[in-house]
């Protein structure tokens, strides 16, 4: 018997999605699709008797939105909700803009899928006139420059992600809260591999589909007993076939 129950939801499909690009910390918008995708998780929630008591996401406004949809569905717009960077995408560093199957035309399949998925190898690095800098950024604005990054792994999530999991998402399971994430592929991979302690090289191979729920039953220990998507299995399948194809040269 499950103590705790959390789900994660990756934001529906974006616009950056739909064009195949890098996205990262870029604030791209759901693209028509995506808004579909995200009112279609509330309510397949919905329907399988799910409610919450508090959410959290990013301050990205694909995951916002998609968390937004969500709400109307269940109709909880009164939750509490806090936007926290510590579950933005993975920061793309210079990748971000560029488009997947370009680069990996460019630099090849195998290259594109370690900067894509390896755990500790960062893409190169976002130059100090990219459009995305987020030291130019307002939602950073208060933020010590240091704490910035201009591109990131995905053990440099994990490690920004965890501080987050422990002092706020934690204490609100463990005081019977019922918790929703809406947040980003790369951010729910951290989290995936956190939970269920993927070795490094097999999370690698974890892709997240948009817009399908990811129910976790946690023990008392907040140790995973099983996991599931809220969806039929060739549905999901096709989800994470596509988002893993999306780096692939054509
Ligand atoms: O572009 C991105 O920020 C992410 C998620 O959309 O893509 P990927 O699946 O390539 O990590």
């Amino acid at each position: 018997m499950a103590a705790y129950k959390i789900v994660l939801v990756r934001h529906g499909e974006s616009e950056w999605n739909l064009e195949n690009r890098f996205c990262g910390w870029h604030d791209a918008d759901l693209s028509a699709k995506g808004v579909q995708e995200a009112h279609q998780a509330g309510k397949s929630l919905k329907e399988a008797g799910f409610t919450f008591d508090v959410a959290f996401t990013s301050v990205l406004k694909r995951a916002i939105k998609t968390l937004f949809f969500i709400q109307e569905e269940l109709d909880l717009h009164w939750i509490p909700v806090t936007k926290t960077w510590r579950l933005n995408e993975r920061m793309y560093g210079g990748l971000q803009g560029l488009n997947k199957s370009e680069t990996a035309a460019k630099h090849g399949e195998d290259q594109v899928k370690v900067w894509r998925r390896a755990y500790d190898i960062p893409p190169p690095v976002m130059d100090a006139d990219h459009p995305d800098l987020p030291e130019k950024d307002a939602r950073y604005a208060s933020f010590d420059r240091a704490v910035l990054p201009r591109t990131e792994c995905l053990k440099d999530t994990v490690e920004r992600f965890l501080p987050f999991w422990h002092d706020t998402v934690v204490p609100a399971l463990k005081g019977g809260k019922k918790v929703l994430i809406a947040a980003h592929g790369n951010s729910i991979r951290a989290l995936v591999k956190y939970l269920d302690k993927v070795p490094d090289n097999e999370i690698v191979e974890l892709n997240i589909p948009t817009g399908i729920p990811l129910v976790y039953e946690l023990d008392a220990d907040l140790k995973p007993i099983k996991h599931y998507y809220l969806a039929d299995e060739a549905t999901v399948n096709a989800a994470i076939n596509a988002v893993a194809n999306q780096g692939k040269a054509k």
